[in-house]
C-alpha cells in the first residue's frame, strides 16, 4: 500500500502503518531505522501479540479498549484480527460489549472517530461535511442514539454502534475502512443521568423534535446526497416512530435502508427458512408470534407477508398468519393504542394475554423483539412446547442482559427440544449429554452483504426483493452439521464467503429488477471479490 507519510507520521498513519512488520527495506524507504525496535516481524505474528494481550485482558471492555486503540494505530492488523479471530472477536466490537461501551463512551474517549453534527451545524452540514478527510464514502451508518440496542436513550454515546457496524463492513463484507463514515446525529438526549453528567460529551440539551428535528435529518441526508452521492445510508437504532418515518420518507428516492427494521427482517426470515428443514412445517403455514410490537418484530412481518406471497399466499392471508402481542396483551383489532405499522396484524379477535394467545393461536414460532429480559418464561416455553414437536424460539433483543430468555432456559424448559436463536451470542449448551449450538440471529449476517451488493450495482434503493433474497441465500448457507446441531444459522467463522454470497445475489437482484445504475460486469463473483478489502499486508 503506497503512503506517501515517512518517519514517525507513518507510524501514526494508522491506514498505513505497520509498526515492526515494516521490512528492513521499508525501514529504509521511509526513514524509520532508529524508530523501531530491532525485530521485523510479519503480520501472523502481530496478530498473536494481540490475540495474547486480549487473553490477558480480564474484562471484556478492556478488551474493546484494547481492540478500539489497535484500530487507531494500525487498521490493517485490526481488520486481520477481526476476520480471523471474527467468533471471539464479535462479541467484543459489536453485541454485546458494545453495549457497555455505548454506555461508557464519554468516560473512556480517547481519539474521535466519525462525525458528529449537532442542532447548531443547522444550514452548514453540507459546509462541515467538507472537513471529513475521505472522497470516495460508499457506507454512512448513522444513528440519532435515541434506541442504543435494548439499552435506550444513550444520546451521542450511541456512536459506539455506527462504529461497531462499520468495523463488521470491512471485516464481514470487505468494504474499505476509507469508504466507511460512522455518523451520530446529536440532537440532544432527554436521558437526564447523561445531562447531568460533567463528563458526558453530547449536545447537553434535551432532544430536539418534531419538524425542527426532521429539517435537521433531511438536511443531513440531502448533504450526503450531494457529497457522496453513491453512498448507502443506514439508519440505525431510531426510537420506532421516527425509524418509520425516515425510512418511509427516504426509502424510494434514496439508497438507504433501515438497520433494526429491514436488516433484522432479513436475517430472521432467513432463521425461518431453515427452521423448516427442521420442523418440517411448510413455510407457507407457519403461524408466527410476536412478543414486542417496535421495528424489529414489525419489520420481520413485513417482510414475511412478502415471502408468503410469493409462496402464493394473498395479502390478508399472509397477515392473518402473523400475530402481536405487546405490552398490553394480544394486538387486536378493537384496541385503540395501537401505531399504524402495527394496524395490519390487529385481527378481529378477543383481546387476551401473552399466555393465554400462545394457548389459543399454537404458533410454531415465537420471535422475541422487546428489549426486555425475562419476558419468555418457564411458563411461556412450556406451553410453545406443547403445541410443537420442535417449537421456535428467536429471543432477539440486545444485548445479552436484555435477551428474552437465555439458551440453556429455552432447552432446559423445552426439554431439549427447542431450536433457539438469539440476537447477542450464547455458547453451545451440553443439555442431558446433548450438545445444542444455538444462532445469532443478528441482522450482522446480512447487512454488511446487502451494504456490498447494493453499492457494487450502483443501486437506486433497496426494495423489499433485495431483503428477500438475502434472506434466502443466507437460509442457503446453513449445512446440515448446522442443522443437526439445531443452529438456524451458519458459522460466524465463515461470515466473509456470506456476505460474498450474499452480496452477489443481491446485485444481480439489482441488475434483474433495473434499479442498478452501473453496467453489470461480465463476471459479478470475480468483480466483488476483487472489489473487497484484505487487510493482509
Ligand atoms: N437481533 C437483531 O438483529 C436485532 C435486535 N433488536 C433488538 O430488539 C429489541 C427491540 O427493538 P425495537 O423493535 O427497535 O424496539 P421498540 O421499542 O420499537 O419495540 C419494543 C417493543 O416491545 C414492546 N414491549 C416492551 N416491553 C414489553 C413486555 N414486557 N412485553 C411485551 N412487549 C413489550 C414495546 O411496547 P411499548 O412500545 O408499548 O413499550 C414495543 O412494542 C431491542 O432490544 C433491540 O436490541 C433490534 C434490531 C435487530
Ligand atoms: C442488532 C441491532 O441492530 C440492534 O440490536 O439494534
Ligand atoms: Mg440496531
Amino acid at each position: 500500500m503506497y503512503s506517501r507519510s515517512q518517519g514517525f507520521e507513518i507510524l501514526s498513519d494508522a491506514r498505513h502503518n505497520k509498526s515492526v512488520a515494516f521490512s528492513r527495506q521499508e525501514r529504509e524507504l521511509f526513514n524509520l531505522r532508529g524508530l523501531l525496535p530491532y525485530s521485523s516481524v510479519t503480520q501472523d505474528v502481530q496478530v498473536k501479540r494481540i490475540m495474547d494481550g486480549l487473553k490477558r485482558k480480564s474484562s471484556d471492555i478492556e478488551k474493546y479498549l484494547l481492540l478500539s486503540l489497535l484500530h487507531d494505530r494500525n487498521e490493517r492488523l485490526f481488520y486481520r484480527v477481526v476476520t480471523e479471530y471474527v467468533e471471539e472477536v464479535m462479541p467484543i466490537i459489536y453485541t454485546p460489549t458494545v453495549g457497555q461501551a455505548c454506555k461508557e463512551f464519554s468516560n473512556n474517549f480517547k481519539r474521535t472517530r466519525g462525525f458528529y453534527i449537532t442542532p447548531e451545524d443547522k444550514g452548514e452540514i453540507r459546509k462541515i461535511l467538507d472537513n471529513w478527510p475521505e472522497d470516495y464514502v460508499k457506507v454512512i451508518v448513522v444513528t440519532d442514539g435515541e434506541r442504543i440496542l435494548g439499552l435506550g436513550d444513550l444520546g451521542a454515546n450511541g456512536m459506539g454502534i455506527p462504529i461497531g457496524k462499520l468495523e463488521l463492513y470491512c471485516a464481514c463484507a470487505g468494504i474499505h475502512p476509507y469508504e466507511c463514515l460512522p455518523v451520530m446525529l446529536d440532537v440532544g438526549t432527554n436521558n437526564q443521568e447523561l445531562l447531568d453528567d460533567i463528563l458526558y460529551l453530547g449536545y447537553p440539551f434535551n432532544r430536539i423534535k418534531g419538524e425542527e428535528y426532521f429539517e435537521l435529518v433531511d438536511e443531513f441526508v440531502m448533504a450526503i446526497q450531494d457529497k457522496y452521492p453513491k453512498a448507502l445510508i443506514q439508519f440505525e437504532d431510531f426510537l420506532t416512530p421516527n425509524a418509520y418515518a425516515l425510512l418511509n420518507k427516504y426509502k424510494d428516492k434514496v439508497l438507504c435502508f433501515n438497520d433494526d427494521i429491514q436488516g433484522t427482517a432479513a436475517v430472521a426470515l432467513s432463521g425461518v427458512y431453515a427452521s423448516t428443514r427442521i420442523t418440517n412445517v411448510a413455510f407457507k403455514d407457519l403461524k408466527v408470534m410476536f412478543l414486542g410490537a417496535g421495528s424489529a418484530a414489525t419489520g420481520i412481518a413485513d417482510l414475511m407477508v412478502a415471502a408468503y406471497m410469493k409462496e402464493g399466499l394473498t395479502k390478508k392471508q399472509a397477515e392473518s398468519q402473523l400475530w402481536f402481542v405487546d405490552v398490553n396483551g394480544l394486538v387486536v383489532e378493537s384496541r385503540d393504542d395501537l401505531m399504524e405499522h402495527n394496524l395490519p396484524y390487529a385481527h378481529l379477535h378477543p383481546q387476551m394475554s401473552f399466555e393465554e394467545a400462545i394457548d389459543d393461536i399454537q404458533p410454531h414460532i415465537l420471535i422475541g423483539a422487546t428489549g426486555v429480559a425475562g419476558t419468555f418464561t418457564q411458563t411461556v416455553i412450556e406451553k410453545m412446547t406443547k403445541y410443537n414437536e420442535r417449537p421456535v424460539i428467536f429471543a432477539l433483543s440486545n444485548p445479552t442482559s436484555k435477551a428474552e430468555c437465555t439458551a440453556e432456559q429455552a432447552y432446559e424448559w423445552s426439554n431439549g427440544k427447542a431450536i433457539f436463536a438469539s440476537g447477542s451470542p450464547f455458547a453451545p449448551v451440553n443439555y442431558k449429554g446433548t450438545e445444542y449450538r444455538p444462532g445469532q440471529g443478528n441482522n450482522a449476517y446480512v447487512f454488511p452483504g446487502i451494504g456490498l451488493g447494493a453499492i457494487i450495482s450502483n443501486a437506486k434503493n433497496i426494495p423489499d426483493e433485495l431483503f428477500l433474497e438475502a434472506a434466502k441465500t443466507l437460509s442457503e448457507q446453513v449445512t446440515e452439521d448446522d442443522i443437526n446441531a439445531g443452529a438456524l444459522y451458519p458459522k460466524l467463522s465463515e461470515i466473509r464467503n456470506h456476505s460474498l454470497e450474499i452480496a452477489i445475489r443481491v446485485a444481480d437482484a439489482a441488475f434483474e429488477l433495473k434499479i442498478a445504475k452501473g453496467h453489470k460486469p461480465h463476471n459479478l463473483r470475480k468483480f466483488v471479490k476483487d472489489y473487497m478489502f484484505d487487510p493482509k499486508y
